[in-house]
C-alpha cells in the first residue's frame, strides 16, 4: 500500500457483451479522502465499472487499483481496503442480520468479541436491532433493510475505500440522515468514498466529487463545482447526456 497512492485509480476499464461496450475505458481517480458521486443514465455502465473496480466482474482490459494495489493481481490484500455494496446484493437469506454480520466477519477471519460489539453497534445506529430483537430473518426484511445490512457487511471490517451502488436506493429519509451522517464521519476519519445514484440533489449535498458516465464512458469528472460549473448539477447532467422529452404526438392514447 502506498500512502501517497490515490485511494482508487482507474485506468481505461472495458467491458463488453454482445460486441456492445458496457464500460468503455472508464478511468478514474478517486483522491484519498474525496466523496465521489458517480452518476448517469440507466444502463450508462455505472455498475458495470463499480463491480469490475472491486473485483466482482473481470474486466476485458484495463486495471482497478486501490491504494496503490492491483484489485485483479492483489485481490486478497486489495479486498481488505474495501468495503463493498454491490448492485443486486445477494444476501444468505435464512439467517437473521446479526447471524449474517458474524457469518460474514467471520470469513474475513474477523475476531469473534470484535464483531459482536461492532455488529451490535451498526444494527443500533441503522435501526435492525428491534427486527434483530425479534429474530426476524433477511429474507423477512423490507427493500430499505436489505439495503442497510447489506452496508452493515461493507462497514464491519473498517475498510479503507468504501464503494457502494446506489446506497440510498428505498432507504427511508430519516436513515438516510444517518447514512449521510456516517459516510461523512469515516470520510473525516481518513476514509474514501464513491457512491452512485440518481439523486442529484443528494450527490449534490453530499459529494466533493463527481464523475459523469453515459453511453459506457466518463464525459466529465473532477470536484464537484468543476462539473457543475454555474448550473445546478441536474442541468450539467442533462447538458452533457442529452435530453429526452415527450413529444406532444407521443402517448396521446393515455389521454383517451
Ligand atoms: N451481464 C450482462 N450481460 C449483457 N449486458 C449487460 C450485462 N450487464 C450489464 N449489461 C449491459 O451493460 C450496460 C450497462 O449496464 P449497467 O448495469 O452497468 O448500467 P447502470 O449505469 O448501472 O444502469 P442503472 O442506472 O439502470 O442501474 C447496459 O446496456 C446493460 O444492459
Amino acid at each position: 500500500m502506498t500512502e501517497t497512492a490515490p485511494a482508487l485509480r482507474l485506468d481505461g476499464l472495458t467491458k463488453t457483451y454482445s460486441g456492445k461496450a458496457a464500460a468503455d475505458h472508464v478511468s478514474l481517480t478517486v483522491p484519498a479522502g474525496s466523496l465521489t458521486g458517480l452518476v448517469g443514465p440507466n444502463g450508462a455502465g455505472k455498475t458495470t465499472s463499480l463491480a469490475m473496480t472491486v473485483g466482482l466482474l473481470r474486466p476485458d482490459s484495463g486495471t482497478a487499483v486501490v491504494h496503490g494495489v492491483d484489485v485483479w493481481s492483489a485481490p486478497a490484500e486489495a479486498k481488505t481496503m474495501l468495503g463493498v455494496l454491490p448492485d443486486g446484493l445477494a444476501l444468505p437469506e435464512r439467517l437473521t442480520g446479526g447471524e449474517l454480520l458474524t457469518y460474514w466477519a467471520l470469513l474475513r477471519g474477523m475476531d469473534a468479541a470484535v464483531v459482536r460489539s461492532r455488529a451490535t453497534e451498526l444494527m443500533r445506529i441503522l435501526e435492525l436491532d428491534d427486527a434483530e430483537e425479534r429474530g426476524l430473518l433477511v429474507i423477512e426484511y423490507s427493500t430499505g433493510m436489505r439495503k442497510k445490512i447489506g452496508l452493515a457487511t461493507a462497514l464491519l471490517h473498517a475498510p479503507k475505500v468504501l464503494v457502494l451502488d446506489e446506497p440510498f436506493e428505498a432507504v427511508d429519509p430519516v436513515s438516510a440522515r444517518v447514512l449521510r451522517a456516517m459516510l461523512l464521519r469515516f470520510v473525516a476519519a481518513g476514509g474514501s468514498v464513491v457512491i452512485s445514484s440518481h439523486v442529484m440533489s443528494l450527490v449534490e449535498n453530499l459529494c466533493d466529487r463527481v464523475a459523469v458516465i453515459a453511453d459506457g464512458r466518463v464525459v466529465a469528472s473532477g470536484p464537484l463545482s468543476e462539473v457543475r460549473g454555474e448550473a445546478t448539477l441536474e442541468d450539467a447532467f442533462v447538458r452533457l447526456v442529452g435530453e429526452r422529452g415527450v413529444g406532444e404526438e407521443e402517448l396521446l392514447w393515455l389521454a383517451t
